[in-house]
């Protein structure tokens, strides 16, 4: 193993995967369709698949079944004990693989002192799993590995097991006729708390003028119903045709199933190098290029986005200056224009310090005052007390970390959480100062036109 990543300490802690082994063996295979795996893995493992792609599109990953679960529900450790956890059991990594990691892939929740009622039944406060089939495409190349953790001395045979199940996977995926989805139909579409939502926008931006706080983020939701129960591939399928320029994720619990296209990340590490993002501030696409531009420059003016934006931009700066060498914090933001929308956007990198890792940057960022707030504490606090929801896994940390410690995690947001016949759609905006409660409300359309699109609604101004 990688010598660096695991510091003499942690190696004299009881280890608590002593006595397991894990295996993994990785084979090259031509690429694939990685929603056709995700597919062929339907019978089988529905309920335990997950699904990632990043934005630049150059790494895949779907996984199929547990090798290994790790979840964790007290709300101080739940990031150390998920590092800790990953740590001792990658230890036991029977042989090292060159071409691919071994990969633990999931998600913590927004807020674990969120105590309202809760459509995330199947979600602990986090929930990762090392997938037994792991299917990764990066740049040209596509390997499958199979992971195997286990206590039995002698698993020979289960994993002869696995490698036929393994093979049947691919053929499934590489033969299969390309499916293709028809958009789901919607019964019914409601917007969850309404006034509530309208009115905390009121109450937070009082906090905020009486000088207590300076940005609160605050969301609504809303809740679909289809004609028919919708399967995670089709939703993932809409997705990738829909939002063809952002993360995507899904990750199954059960019946459940998260699912997003976010063009936010948190944090990516490779080999020491982190990478995140400020992102805050919006405005809708314009219907011209002359308008958009428009648009675009007057988001770059506008005061109250450039505030949202900067209490964002000092937060990620103040935690890349504590974890990083040489943190590089670019001035003045850039436009990010997706589909839907267009977003003031300031990345930041740096050298990870020895002894920094990847979920302590996750723990440090998570939530950025891009969905939290600033200070972040009150700011949770106050959207626990004023946000008529439970963020449940929106806009929380959605992503994965390999033995070696790299990784990437996104910002869980433009996410939908499906429920047999049902969806649950979130989104929310930057409460600043000089906030309206009808502008905000607005704002959250444009941010939901993309789930909306994914699942069949009609977008607000088609309705
Ligand atoms: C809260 C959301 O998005 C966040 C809030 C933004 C804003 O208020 O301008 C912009 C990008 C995101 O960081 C969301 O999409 O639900
Ligand atoms: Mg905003």
């Amino acid at each position: 193993m990688n010598s660096q990543s695991y510091s003499s300490t942690e190696q004299m802690e009881a280890n608590r995967f002593r006595g397991y082994r894990f295996y993994t063996e990785t084979i090259e295979v031509s690429t694939m369709s990685a929603l056709a795996f995700f597919e062929a893995g339907q019978e089988q493992y529905e309920g335990k698949r997950m699904f990632w792609q990043n934005r630049e599109k150059s790494f895949t990953m779907v996984g199929l079944g547990h090798a290994y679960v790790l979840t964790a529900d007290d709300y101080k450790g739940r990031f150390s004990s998920i590092q800790k956890d990953w740590k001792a059991l990658s230890s036991q990594l029977v042989n090292e693989e060159t071409a691919v990691q071994p990969v633990l892939f999931g998600g913590f929740s927004f807020d674990p002192l969120n105590d309202q009622p809760s459509e995330w039944r199947n979600f602990p406060q986090a929930y990762f799993a090392v997938p037994t089939f792991q299917l990764i495409i990066k740049g040209e190349q596509a390997y499958v590995s199979v992971h195997l953790i286990t206590k039995q001395p002698n698993s020979f045979m289960d994993f002869e097991v696995l490698r036929k199940e393994r093979d049947r996977l691919i053929h499934g995926a590489q033969v299969s006729e390309p499916k293709v989805y028809q958009k789901p139909q919607v019964s019914e579409k409601k917007e969850l708390k309404k006034d509530e939502y309208m009115r905390s926008i009121g109450k937070v931006t009082d906090v905020i003028r009486a000088g207590e706080v300076d940005k609160v983020v605050i969301a609504r939701a809303l809740e679909l119903r289809f004609k028919e129960a919708l399967a995670p591939a089709s939703a993932l399928y809409q997705a990738a045709n829909e939002q063809p320029e952002s993360f995507l994720f899904g990750l199954e619990a059960g019946e459940q199933f998260f699912f997003g296209a976010t063009p936010e990340r948190l944090v990516k590490v490779e080999q020491q190098r982190a990478l995140s993002t400020c992102l805050a501030g919006s405005t809708p696409r314009g219907q011209s290029v002359e308008q958009d531009e428009a648009l675009g420059q007057a988001l770059l003016n506008d005061s109250k986005n450039r505030s949202e934006h900067q209490y964002v931009v000092q937060m990620i700066g103040d935690v890349f200056e504590e974890h990083c060498s040489d943190p590089r914090i670019p001035q003045n933001p850039k436009l990010m224009k997706i589909r839907d929308i267009q977003h003031l956007y300031t990345p930041v990198e740096g050298k990870l310090k020895k002894g920094s890792s990847l979920l302590d940057l996750v723990e440090a960022l998570h939530p950025t005052p891009a969905l939290g707030g600033e200070p972040k504490l009150q700011a949770l606090s106050l959207i626990r007390s004023y946000e008529p929801l439970n963020r449940g896994y929106y806009a929380a940390p959605i992503g994965w970390i390999d033995a070696k410690g790299d990784g990437e995690f996104a910002v869980a947001i433009r996410s939908a959480l499906l429920d047999g016949d049902k969806a649950y759609l979130f989104a929310g905006g930057g409460i600043v100062a000089d906030s309206t409660p009808e502008a905000e409300y607005d704002e959250t359309w444009v941010k939901f036109r993309p789930m909306l699109r994914v699942l069949g609604g009609n977008l607000h101004d088609e309705s």
